[in-house]
């Protein structure tokens, strides 16, 4: 890396962790990611997708390897100690509380990051112009909204944190196709808004056209980073083929 490079957003160094018992599911990965761009990690089912971006969130202990936010060391931290370090991530399923209202939510989110650096109504006002139709009924039940109207509110509790970086685990899971664009464009606003996120996603096509670059995980381990206009289709079907067979 020269000099006039900017530090990562995030960076990972021979990471490997596994579930307890068993042998290593992320398996050796290293990545740089620019900061203000979007990393799309796709790969096939049971590739250890999840279970990296666990071991990032600090939900997974690492058995080996290093992760920094903005030149940061966070690789110790208890999951809540990375979220003040400017790691938020937001979790597949039960990311909300659904019989909690939408305000309620923002508030108990706002109320965990209590003395994060930035966190206040400055950036509440910040993350909600990023999600108007949450803004806009912040007495509605977090049950009765939408998947993707849920997925938002989801987002908003995570970037109240002020982050660096967002984890997304594959937030348009179970979504129809149309709240997966609206989910995507909500991801694009969030890079926007000057946030890096990496993005786990089973759905290639949406996640490839919104990405400045893809990660391609086979059986834990990294089998391809690029720019999407880098990557064919030929390559992606080798990839995931390969693992099947
Ligand atoms: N809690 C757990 N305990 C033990 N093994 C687990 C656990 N969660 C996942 N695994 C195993 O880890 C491997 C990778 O799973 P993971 O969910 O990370 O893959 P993935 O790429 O996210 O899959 P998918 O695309 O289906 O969501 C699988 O073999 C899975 O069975």
């Amino acid at each position: 890396m020269s000099a006039e490079a900017p530090i990562p957003a995030l960076s990972v160094r021979g990471l490997r962790a596994g579930y307890q018992g068993g042998g290593d599911i992320v398996r050796g990965i290293s990545l740089d990611l620019a900061p203000e761009t979007i990393l799309a990690v796709i790969g096939p089912n049971g590739s250890g997708k999840s279970s990296f971006v666990k071991t990032l969130a600090g939900l997974l202990r690492s058995r080996e390897g290093s992760i920094e936010v903005t030149g940061r060391a966070i690789t110790g931290l208890s999951p809540a100690r990375r979220v003040m370090s400017g790691l938020a991530y937001v979790p597949q399923e039960a990311n909300v509380f659904r019989n909690l209202t939408i305000r309620e939510n923002l508030k108990l989110a706002t109320e965990f990051l209590r003395g994060r650096s930035g966190v206040g109504p400055a950036q509440e006002e910040q993350v909600l112009s990023l999600f108007p139709e949450i803004a806009r009924r912040p007495k509605a039940l977090a049950g009765n909204l939408s998947g993707g109207q849920r997925q938002m509110l989801a987002f908003a509790c995570a970037l109240l944190a002020n982050p660096e970086v967002l984890l997304l685990d594959e937030p348009t899971a179970g979504l129809s196709p149309k709240f997966v664009g609206e989910t995507m464009e909500a991801v694009i606003r969030v890079r926007e808004a000057g946030v890096t996120v990496l993005l786990v996603e089973q759905n290639v096509a949406a996640a490839l056209r919104i990405a400045d670059e893809v990660m391609v995980l086979v059986a834990g381990r990294k089998s391809l980073q690029a720019p999407p206009s880098d990557v064919s289709s030929g390559d992606l079907a080798d990839l995931f083929f390969g693992k099947m067979q």
